[in-house]
């Protein structure tokens, strides 16, 4: 129906995100991005109404084990949300776009902060396998070679041509998640850093680790920093959360190799921990204040 070129294109969000207000009655504030294997953040959702992708129009598909591939929304306690249970990458073969226009949905159908999360490899020697990482700060690796969300025409009706990113992560959120966190007891786990996305699909080299390590990167993974860009772009909060699920090999000396099936477990382990942190953290988001 729609050119791949205009995949995140106004209209062409508009036209989804009005089918989506015409089958329900949520009104979402706040949006959800589940990463892999955490798509039982979802079930915290009361009220729910869901949507396979596959019939959501424009929608693109879920491909990825431990990515549903269904958009749900609901109520968290009296905070109306819609919940993506599975998200696209570029390693798929979609578009930058097209990963990044389910986001410009949220915008449209009126979500003003966005809750990300993701599974990462820990590149920080700190880190163990199970921390919650609050990000501080991305690393846009595919950006430097101009692979980037907002590249082509700017459409003022999502934001300016040259958006900021020092304050990509909204401070005052990263307060909050770290203020629930603590009360929750999560404080020997929970850390701060810097996310950096590469394209994938093939997990790193040990000499590729060492690199972005050394560059000032915490974490390492394939998504999130495109979704964080086009929130941004278009005035939305952003707070997001990396599940370290495996810890990166940056030595020659470690027999360790990185593989989705460690990803998907530790996801699993920790879901519970993400769900309380979430169900206690989303009721005390500020409304109405978008930057
Ligand atoms: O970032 P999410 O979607 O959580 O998934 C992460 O886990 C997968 C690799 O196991 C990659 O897709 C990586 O980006
Ligand atoms: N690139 C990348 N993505 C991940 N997702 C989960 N773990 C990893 C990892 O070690 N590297």
């Amino acid at each position: 129906m729609f050119s791949e070129s205009a995949a995140n294109g106004f209209e062409e969000c508009s036209a989804t995100a009005k089918w989506l207000l015409s089958k329900t009655e949520i009104r979402p504030l706040v949006g959800i991005v589940c990463g892999s294997g955490l798509g039982s953040l979802a079930d915290i959702l009361e009220d729910q109404i869901a949507f396979q992708y596959s019939e959501i129009p424009n929608f693109p598909k879920s491909t990825v084990h431990g990515h549903a591939g269904r958009l749900v929304f609901g109520m968290l306690k009296k905070t109306p949300c819609v919940c993506m249970q599975g998200r696209f990458h570029l390693y798929e073969g979609y578009s930058i776009q097209k990963v990044t226009m389910p986001i410009r949905i949220f915008k449209l159908l009126g979500v003003e902060t966005v809750l990300l999360t993701n599974a990462a490899g820990g590149l920080n020697q700190d880190y163990n396998v199970g921390d919650i990482m609050i990000i501080k700060d991305h690393i846009n690796m595919p950006g430097f070679v101009g692979i980037h969300p907002l590249s082509g025409p700017n459409d003022e009706r999502f934001g300016i041509r040259f958006p900021s990113m020092s304050d990509a992560y909204d401070r005052e959120l990263h307060q909050l998640a770290h203020g629930v966190g603590v009360e929750l007891g999560y404080g020997d786990f929970l850390r701060e850093g810097v996310y950096c996305v590469l394209g994938g699909p093939s997990f790193e080299t040990i000499a590729e680790c060492r690199l972005i390590n050394k560059l000032g990167a915490d974490a390492v993974g394939m998504s999130t920093v495109h979704e964080v860009i086009v929130a941004r772009h278009c005035g939305m909060r952003v707070l997001a959360l990396s599940l370290i699920t495996n810890k990166a090999v940056l030595s020659y000396e470690n027999q360790e190799k990185a593989n989705h099936e460690e990803v998907l477990q530790t996801g699993r382990w920790r879901a519970e921990q993400l769900v309380k942190l979430f169900t206690t953290l989303v009721p005390r988001i500020p409304r109405g204040n978008n930057t």
